[in-house]
């Protein structure tokens, strides 16, 4: 108990397995844990007067047990029996050699294959508003990333890349989830970790380089600190062979389409939030390896902005989509691939097991008919890929000679190494099959030599294997044999040549595990060389994998190729949702829709419509399509004409939200704010229901407003869908003329309301809410009130706006309905909102904001003036 005390002082934050013979242990409070995690036996025993817990499982067990722990949450480390028990020993040395945390997962169990598994560090800025670093490593594949920028980019790529686990300094942990939640797994690493020479020491020899220049990361200051703090905990951790991580690449914010997390999140475009919910991803994946399926996640996230790498992309899923043998032929080589990206790197981490290493000289072999069907192909952009793809046939060639056809995936099993190939080794097999007939020969050939007809061989405990001789052929005994053993009638004799074969027979089955280790063990050397050509052809093989599933869903899905422009107007003809028409029940049809955005003509769409009409899909189509062709896929429509779209916000009114528990209004009216400070003229917006988290008044006045911005803001003119229930929004369209009324057509029958899903020229008259609550079989007696009041509402505007009190058109004993009064913010609901969020800095801004006169601002300037003031309390901070 005492060895395991002190290994377990080394590491009191995690759950220790510690071997014992042929079990992992685990005691105390471990074992509790470990008891609950894995539902195995605790059972206690006494240790110096007191008892402790014990719970422990069968060391072959490892695999099934130890992702259920890691998946529980633990830290796990493990520590193995470093020498083979010995007589005279009593203690065994032990040692810990390996800590298993999510984000350092390599083993199969624990990993998703089509999901990369990232370990995350995030290095603050020394204020709020200073620039962050963030890594991204992948333990299993040897992708490492970095980026820097402020906390809501990095936030967003927090939420797009779903790291495992997040390192961040101790110090500043709760920093950390004031600004990007508490939702990680964060593993706390000490301060002193974060000095520039350190982490920058520690990059230098992973990639052993004088200087990174090269890399592209120079300026990136602390990206390259949070980089560094990876590499240290990698150390930490037991994980020392690691030159799969060869590379490190930069996440340049500059490449891609920025999307905020509302986007990523909104749009569904990786995961649904929905129970049964189904996401983009879910929909177009059509690739068949690993590292495509993981490549596509990524090119999901992070569409394209260069107009050429897009229009490359799509030339290539042209060439598929025009030649369908070429498809077909090429999805039957890449089902051979596998996942050799993850293979490869399983050989610096000592992981590899035999089956595995056949299986990589399987892919480079599946890898010549690719090269040469994509040299084919007749497109410029495949034959290029193609022309990087290395088959590597030394490589293939060395595995099929030294292993055998189908090897275990234990080595210790045996018969790994294929027979011919090493001389020692066929010897050894040579005696376990051959030894009785050997022997036999030996005896022979000595009997006809010797001429003693009777001469036996036999085999004793005590001397092993021998020769013996009746008395009557002594005298003819050869001068060579040793004498060992005399009896009544006859003599024992052995030889040289006795002795060694005697060696190799009982010993044989013991050295050909040795020398098959020792050979094995050669092999995986000597494929370190290999490394970066293999993950190189993983990667361009993924990207393959990726152009040919866009084929695939393009055949199944009638997407077209969308033409990409320069100019900044989009055109769809006949546009559908991805997702929303592939779950339609059967012999629904999804309606199809035409949307036109000109940042010259129509530069805003103004939709009005009942609820369930379809606004909300009708704006996600949108920008779901812009989304796919930027990613290089076709997309769901008749024609597409698209200008570059470099920046897409949604912001869906609060009352959305609110089940996620995420949302209050301010946080709408700050993220609102903060797309109106960042809007370009290439931007998509998307404003589903804004400002319906406050009361109506408010909410028109403030998406009147926003509206009335984006029209007349002197910056930028970026391409707006409006979806609204306020009708009253439609006047907008009367005197700013790149606003355009739509509407989502119904049809009324009696009580009830058909929906037409068709988006029509001209907004609605009414919000259909009463009808809404009489189908939903509110009271008669409340729907009736409720059409009273609407009527008072309506007819009061009607007079407002020819010169007459409202208050004339009040019905006698009712109170008069309230004032509609666009362009004006209660203050009030401004500065009640602070009150509900839990920003630190909310006391301050509000001090702030009783110095400054809201009352008379208008929504949008009011919140340009709440959005200044906290960039005043973060720049103090
Ligand atoms: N073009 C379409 N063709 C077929 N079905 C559609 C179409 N558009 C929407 N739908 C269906 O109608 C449902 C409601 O659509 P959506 O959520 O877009 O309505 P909405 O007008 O935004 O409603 P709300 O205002 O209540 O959010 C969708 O879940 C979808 O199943």
């Amino acid at each position: 108990m005492a060895q395991y005390n002190k290994v377990k002082a080394k590491h009191p934050e995690a759950l220790l397995l510690f071997r014992v013979g042929d079990f992992y242990e685990t005691f105390g409070e471990d074992a509790v844990k470990a008891a609950q995690v894995l539902g195995i036996t605790l059972t206690s025993r006494n240790n110096g007067g007191s008892d402790v817990e014990l719970a422990g499982f069968p060391y072959h067990s490892v695999d099934m047990y130890l992702p259920r722990l890691v998946r529980a949450g633990y830290r796990v480390a493990i520590c193995e029996q470093l020498e083979k028990p010995s007589k005279d020993k009593k203690i065994v040395k032990r040692g810990v050699t390996e800590i298993v945390t999510p984000g350092l997962a390599v083993d199969d169990q624990l990993l998703e294959h089509k999901a990369n598994n990232f370990l995350a560090s995030v290095v603050l800025g020394r204020g709020r508003r200073d620039a962050c670093g963030l890594s991204l490593l992948d333990l299993s594949t040897g992708e490492f990333l970095v980026a820097e920028g402020g906390s809501d980019y990095i936030d967003k790529l927090l939420q797009s890349f779903q790291p495992k686990e997040v390192l961040v300094g101790k110090d500043r942990r709760k920093e950390f989830e004031q600004v990007f939640g508490d939702r990680f797994y964060l593993s706390p690493l000490d301060e002193w970790v974060y000095t520039t020479d350190y982490t920058t020491e520690k990059l230098l020899k992973q990639f052993q380089a004088a200087s990174l220049k090269g890399f592209g990361i120079e300026e990136l200051e602390r990206a390259r600190m949070a980089a560094g703090a990876t590499l240290h905990y990698l150390e930490t951790t037991e994980n020392r062979n690691l030159r799969h991580i060869s590379r490190i690449g930069r996440l340049a914010n500059d490449r891609y389409v920025w999307l905020d997390r509302f986007t990523i999140r909104n749009l569904e475009l990786i995961y649904s939030p929905h129970d049964h919910g189904v996401s983009l991803v879910d929909i177009i994946d059509r690739t068949v390896t690993p590292m495509g399926g993981r490549l596509l996640r990524k090119w999901v996230v992070l569409p394209l902005r260069d107009i050429d790498a897009i229009r490359q992309r799509h030339q290539a899923v042209r060439t598929f989509v025009q030649s369908p043998p070429l498809l077909q032929d090429l999805d039957t080589s890449l089902k051979q691939i596998g996942d050799v990206e993850r293979l490869i790197s399983k050989v610096p981490l000592g992981k590899v097991n035999p089956r595995e290493i056949r299986a990589l000289s399987r892919a480079l072999c599946a890898m010549e008919p690719i090269r040469d069907l994509l040299l084919d192909s007749g497109s410029d952009v495949l034959a290029n890929l193609a022309s990087q793809l290395d088959p590597l046939p030394d490589v293939c060639a060395a595995i099929d000679r030294q292993l055998r056809e189908d090897p275990p995936v234990n080595l210790s099993k045996g018969g790994v190494i294929a027979d011919g190939y090493d001389e020692l080794l066929d010897e050894l097999r040579d005696v376990t099959r051959n030894g009785k007939s050997r022997l036999a020969a030996i005896q022979q050939r000595e009997s006809e030599r010797t001429g003693i007809s009777s001469l036996k061989i036999g085999f004793n405990n005590v001397f092993g294997y021998y020769l013996e001789v009746t008395n009557k052929y002594k005298k003819v005994v050869p001068a060579e044999w040793t004498r060992k053993q005399t009896l009544t009638n006859a003599e024992r004799y052995i030889t040289q040549e006795l002795k060694e074969l005697e060696d190799k027979i009982l010993h044989a089955e013991e050295k050909i595990l040795l020398r098959e280790e020792e050979l094995y063990a050669e092999l995986v050397a000597w494929l370190h060389d290999y490394i970066a050509p293999v993950q190189r052809n993983a990667g361009i093989l993924a990207r393959v994998d990726c152009l040919l599933g866009f084929a695939k869903a393009a055949n199944r899905d009638r997407y077209v190729e969308p033409e990409m422009h320069e100019e900044r107007d989009l055109d769809i003809e006949e546009g559908r949702h991805a997702v929303i028409e592939r779950q339609l029940a059967v012999g629904e049809q999804y309606v199809p829709n035409d949307v036109r955005l000109d940042p010259d003509d129509q530069q805003i769409i103004m939709i009005t419509g009942p609820n369930m009409a379809g606004k909300s899909a009708l704006l996600r189509q949108t920008a779901l399509i812009c989304l796919l062709a930027q990613m290089g896929s076709f997309v769901p429509a008749k024609r597409a004409r698209l200008g570059i779209v470099d920046r897409v916000f949604t912001r869906v009114g609060a009352s959305d939200n609110i089940s996620s528990g995420e949302s209050t209004f301010m946080v709408e009216m700050n993220e609102t704010a903060s797309i109106m400070n960042n809007i370009t003229d290439r931007s998509l917006i998307l404003l589903d229901e804004i400002g319906r988290g406050t009361s109506t008044f408010d909410g028109i006045s403030i998406a009147w407003a926003i509206a009335e911005y984006l029209h007349n803001n002197g910056r930028a003119r970026p391409k707006v869908l409006f979806a609204t229930h306020y009708h009253e929004l439609n006047e907008l369209a009367d005197s700013l003329p790149r606003i355009h009324n739509y509407s989502i057509a119904i049809k009324e029958h009696g009580n009830r309301i058909i929906f037409l899903r068709k988006l029509v020229p001209g907004g609605s008259q009414h919000s259909f809410g009463i009808h809404v609550a009489r189908m939903a079989g509110m009271p008669a007696e409340i729907v009736a009130r409720a059409s009273n009041i609407l009527t008072q509402l309506e007819q009061q505007h009607i007079t407002e706006e020819v010169g007459q009190p409202a208050e004339a058109t009040a019905a006698a004993g009712q109170p008069a309905a309230p004032r509609v009064a666009p362009g004006t913010l209660s203050a009030e609901a401004l500065q009640l909102s602070i009150f509900e969020t839990a920003d630190p800095t909310a006391g301050r801004l509000r001090e702030m904001l009783e110095q400054v006169s809201i009352n008379n601002m208008t929504p949008i300037e009011c919140m340009m003036k709440l959005q200044e003031l906290k960039e005043v309390v973060s720049r103090a901070d």
